[in-house]
């Protein structure tokens, strides 16, 4: 402003002095008088001086002219009275030359200095214009004297006089009419002046509606300055009213924004708290009003709770946007914490000059929250990700560069040093098996096709072997045409599980035991085989080979060495095969194996067929050596032909079995092939274990008793015995479905219900005061269920029956499978007060020792020993051993089968305690006994 005030000035820098500052100070109309006067002053001392000059000069060349006049008329005069000393004429002369009105004075002195004559002008004013002539009077060089004229411009003084007066009047009368000129234009620039000061003024005050009137100022530069004035008024008017506009939006703004701002001054005092700031600090903007904003903003570091500087003072020192730091926390008036963030930006003047600072800021205790929950996150996910083994890998697909971290790299066996390969580096890397398959996955997915990239593959595991890979991965970034840009995903080493699943795969596929396929890869390789055959119109065989009374070895001889049985087996029947024939094992002792390439014709053919089947058989005749023990061991085989019409696979595998079946049923070690009857019985078989597993839920089981008798031939127990009443086939023995229950295990629930209801019988003799016991079959698999004691117990006591009274028949074999278990288990029975029997007594193998371990209280002498009684000598000796077996051991004798009364006879006669047969009654409908006992 100083600056600007001095230019506009007049007295421009160093001159400008108080005198004309105060000059300055004085209103126009003052300084346009003074102006006037000055002006007028020195116009007239300037033509004063002028004129003075000019007379000067023109009485110095009067007087000059005087002086050339005078010389030669002096000399003339006074030469000859000087030579001639004639004093009269010297003072005639002179007298002469003082008469003049230019000459004052003249003195004329002789040639020793002494003056001779000196006359004066009377009382002539002495003139400001006036020289002195001196006229030496010589003659050659003689020298006579000097005359000394005075002489004056007296003409000219009156004529300068005269001049100067005239010139003083127009003078006087012209600076006049300019005094008057000036003050009149004075009073008219200063009124416009006036004006425009009292616009100014106005518009100072901040009257945005005053003007100068510029049109009515006139065209002179006052007009043209009061019209830019109006402009000017009229566009600050304008600015003014959309700064007024824009002031009440951006407060409206400040008021309204979800941001906290603070802005201060240059000195950092506040200058202004919109109302968020004054709800996140406490303060309210009339307290924090000039207060310096570091008592209003208090912040501190998150992390360590220790205050740091607000970026403010930085602001102003560098005029530069300065951002919060992170982890920021503001610190309210009443102490609370919240995390903030955002930035401080400099204010500046329209000069630019940095006049304060504005901090803009918000709370983000949440978003701060989420990040830092985000982080924890992260961390957690780059252990788990640590800890899971996977890699991490990263594509762009612009430049097909793939980020790996370190996992990856290791599981890529990519050297340490490099973080990035190429995608062509990536899919050398791979066996060159897997990369279509992974590249294939992997264009599915650009495409959009699936949502998850994933592909497994091996990779060289750096030690000459290869390691298998898992891929899962995803788009993660488009183009703005929604091509995929970007493709992020995981790698882990699934070696293990790949070999798990090779091994799953193995173990569904194949017979653990053998290494032979199992039923499921037979079935289809049986498939591939009969479509084979089909197609290229040959023949094949399935030959179904069972080995007869394995079952035997396997009870007698324990499983391991049942097991090693069936390795040998599988061995001999593989060597009788050719390579391109399978040869399976369906389970237990039961092998399979498919003969291809047999010629078309049926009967060709089947005596091929024969021929493998027969060689199969024969091949286990040689005995087997397991453990430095001879085993012998035959098989029924069974063939059935294929294709064979539109027989299924499984109709093929059920024919061949027909087939070993009726082998079987022929007696056993041979071969035979399948016919229709013996599919009859396969299907009828396979229906009636359909119809038994709804036998015991539709009711469809019965309690049947048989009666045991004294030797008196009174009943005193009886023998549970199940049917089966059919709902087609009608009542059917134990014999037809008993077996099927066992291999099944439908044997454990009919056992239960026989249990059940044998006891119920139980009490219900005992009701009728009959004091009949009752003995029930019981299976191995029952005995091996590792509840089945305290199931009896519950059966025992919801039904209210002396255990004492129930009689649990056991087989022999049953002990030669895990003994241990078996024993146990019937000590276990035992002790619940049931009774033990051992059935078929005398088929068995180790009759002897098991009289002396188990807690036995009966043995059933076989019917096979009853049969040939009476004649039979041997079987005379084997009862009448078996009852002195018994009288020693003190246990309980019951004889079955006896049908005669020869054989009752012959039985009592050798001390037989008990018998059951049907000479005595055949098993009949529990109730039937029932009504009998009662006498009904
Ligand atoms: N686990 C279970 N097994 C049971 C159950 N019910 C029966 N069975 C088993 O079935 C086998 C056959 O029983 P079944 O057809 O009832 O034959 C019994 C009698 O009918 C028959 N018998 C009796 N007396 C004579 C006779 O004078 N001559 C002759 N030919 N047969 C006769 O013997 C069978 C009873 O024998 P046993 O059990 O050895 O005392 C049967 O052997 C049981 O194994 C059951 O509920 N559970």
């Amino acid at each position: 402003m100083k600056s600007s005030h001095a230019r506009a000035g007049w007295w421009p820098g160093k001159w400008r002095t108080a005198l004309m500052r105060r000059i300055d100070a004085w209103p126009f109309r003052v300084q346009i008088g003074w102006l006037t006067a000055v002006i007028a002053g020195v116009v007239v001392l300037l033509a004063l001086g002028l004129g003075w000059w000019a007379l000067s000069l023109g009485a110095q060349r009067l007087l000059a002219a005087q002086e050339r006049l005078l010389r030669p008329i002096v000399e003339a005069a006074l030469l000859t009275p000087m030579i001639e000393r004639d004093q009269a004429t010297v003072a005639e002369v002179v007298r002469e030359l003082v008469r003049g009105e230019s000459i004052d004075r003249v003195v004329v002195l002789g040639h020793d200095g002494r003056v001779w004559q000196e006359v004066a002008a009377p009382a002539s004013p002495p003139l400001p214009w006036s020289s002195e002539l001196r006229i030496p009077l010589t003659q050659g060089s003689l020298y006579f004297g000097e005359v000394r004229v005075r002489l004056n411009a007296a003409a000219l003084a009156d004529a300068a006089g005269y001049l100067v007066a005239s010139a003083l009047a127009v003078l006087g009368i012209g600076v006049g009419v300019a005094v008057w000129l000036l003050l009149g234009w004075g009073r008219h620039v200063g009124a416009r002046l006036a004006r425009l000061e009292q616009a100014a003024q106005g518009l100072a005050r901040g009257d945005f509606s005053r003007r100068a009137g510029g049109d009515d100022l006139g065209c002179d530069e006052i007009g043209q300055l009061g019209r830019v004035f109006d402009d000017m008024a009229a566009r600050i008017g304008r600015t003014v009213d959309q700064l007024v506009v824009s002031e009440s939006r951006v407060s409206a703004i400040l008021q309204s924004i979800g941001d906290g701002l603070v802005a201060t001054d240059a000195a950092m005092r506040v200058t202004y708290l919109n109302p968020i700031a004054q709800a996140l600090t406490g303060w309210t903007e009339a307290e924090a009003l000039g207060r310096p904003v570091s008592e209003i903003m208090r912040i501190a570091n998150a992390l360590t709770g220790q205050p740091v500087d607000l970026p403010i003072a930085r602001v102003l020192e560098t005029g530069h946007i300065v951002g919060l730091a992170n982890h920021t926390e503001l610190i309210a008036r009443d102490g609370t914490r919240r995390h903030i963030s955002d930035s401080a930006a400099p204010i500046r003047d329209a000069s630019g000059a940095l006049v304060g600072v504005v901090m803009v800021f918000h709370d983000v205790s949440e978003a701060y929250r989420l990040r830092t929950s985000l982080e924890d996150n992260r961390t957690r996910l780059a252990l788990a990700l640590e800890a899971s083994g996977f890699g991490l890998w990263d594509l762009q697909l612009t430049d097909d560069s793939m980020l790996l971290d370190k996992r990856a790299r290791e599981l890529l066996n990519v050297d340490a040093s490099r973080t990035a390969i190429s995608r062509g580096e990536w899919v050398e890397r791979m066996h060159p098996e897997d990369r279509m398959a992974a590249q294939r996955r992997f264009s599915a997915h650009l495409a959009g096709e699936v949502p998850t990239y994933e592909a497994e593959f091996r990779v060289a595991d750096g030690r000459g072997g290869w390691r298998w890979l898992g891929s899962r991965g995803r788009v993660t970034e488009r183009l703005a045409d929604g091509s995929p840009r970007r493709v992020t995903g995981t790698l882990a080493d699934v070696s293990d599980r790949k070999a798990a699943q090779a091994q799953i795969q193995y173990l569904a596929f194949y017979d653990v035991l053998t290494g032979l396929p199992n039923r499921r890869l037979l079935q289809d390789r049986l498939h591939q085989a009969e479509a084979l055959a089909r197609r290229v119109g040959e023949r094949g065989a399935l030959i179904f080979i069972d080995l007869d009374r394995f079952k035997n070895v396997n009870d007698s001889r324990g499983h391991a060495v049942g097991d090693q049985l069936l390795q040998q087996v599988a061995a001999r029947l593989g060597s009788r095969l050719r390579a391109a024939d399978t040869l399976a094992r369906l389970g237990g002792d039961e092998f399979v194996a498919i003969v291809t390439e047999l010629p078309p014709a049926l009967p060709v053919a089947g005596k091929h067929a024969h021929e493998v089947g027969e060689s199969l058989r024969q091949a286990l005749h040689a005995p087997f050596d397991i453990g430095g023990v001879s085993y012998h061991i035959t098989a029924s085989v069974g063939i059935a032909l294929f294709p064979d019409g539109n027989r299924s696979a499984d109709e093929l595998l059920s024919s061949a079995d027909a087939a070993m079946y009726a082998a079987k049923q022929q007696g056993r070690d041979r071969v035979c092939f399948f016919d229709p009857a013996m599919q009859q019985a396969a299907t009828e078989r396979l229906q009636l274990e359909n119809d038994l597993h709804d036998a015991l839920t539709r009711g469809e089981l019965e309690l049947y008793l048989q009666p045991q008798v004294d030797a008196q031939g009174r009943t005193v127990a009886a023998e549970a015995l199940m049917r089966w009443r059919h709902p087609t086939k009608g009542l059917v023995n134990p014999g037809a479905f008993i077996p099927l229950a066992e291999e099944t295990g439908l044997i454990v629930a009919m056992g239960d219900w026989m249990l059940q209801r044998a006891c119920a019988m139980l009490r219900r003799l005992d009701d009728a005061g009959l004091p009949i016991e009752i003995s029930v079959n019981v299976s191995a698999r029952q005995l091996r269920e590792a509840d089945f004691v305290a199931r009896l117990q519950r059966i025992l006591g919801e039904e209210g029956v002396f255990a004492s009274r129930l009689t649990l028949e056991i087989t022999e074999s049953m002990l030669l499978t895990d003994a241990d278990q078996v024993v146990a288990r019937l000590y276990a029975l035992h002790r619940t007060g049931v009774k033990l029997s051992i059935d078929d007594f005398g088929t068995g193998y180790s009759s002897m020792t098991y009289l002396k371990q188990l807690p036995l209280h009966e043995i059933k002498i076989d019917r096979a020993f009853v049969d040939g009684l009476p004649d039979d000598a041997n079987d005379s000796t084997i009862t009448r051993a078996i009852l002195g077996l018994a009288r020693d051991f003190g246990l309980q004798v019951v004889a079955e089968g006896v049908e005669t009364d020869a054989q009752a006879e012959r039985l009592r006669a050798l001390g037989c305690p008990r018998m059951q047969g049907y000479l005595f009654g055949r098993p009949q409908p529990a109730e039937h006994y029932l009504r009998q006992w009662l006498g009904h």
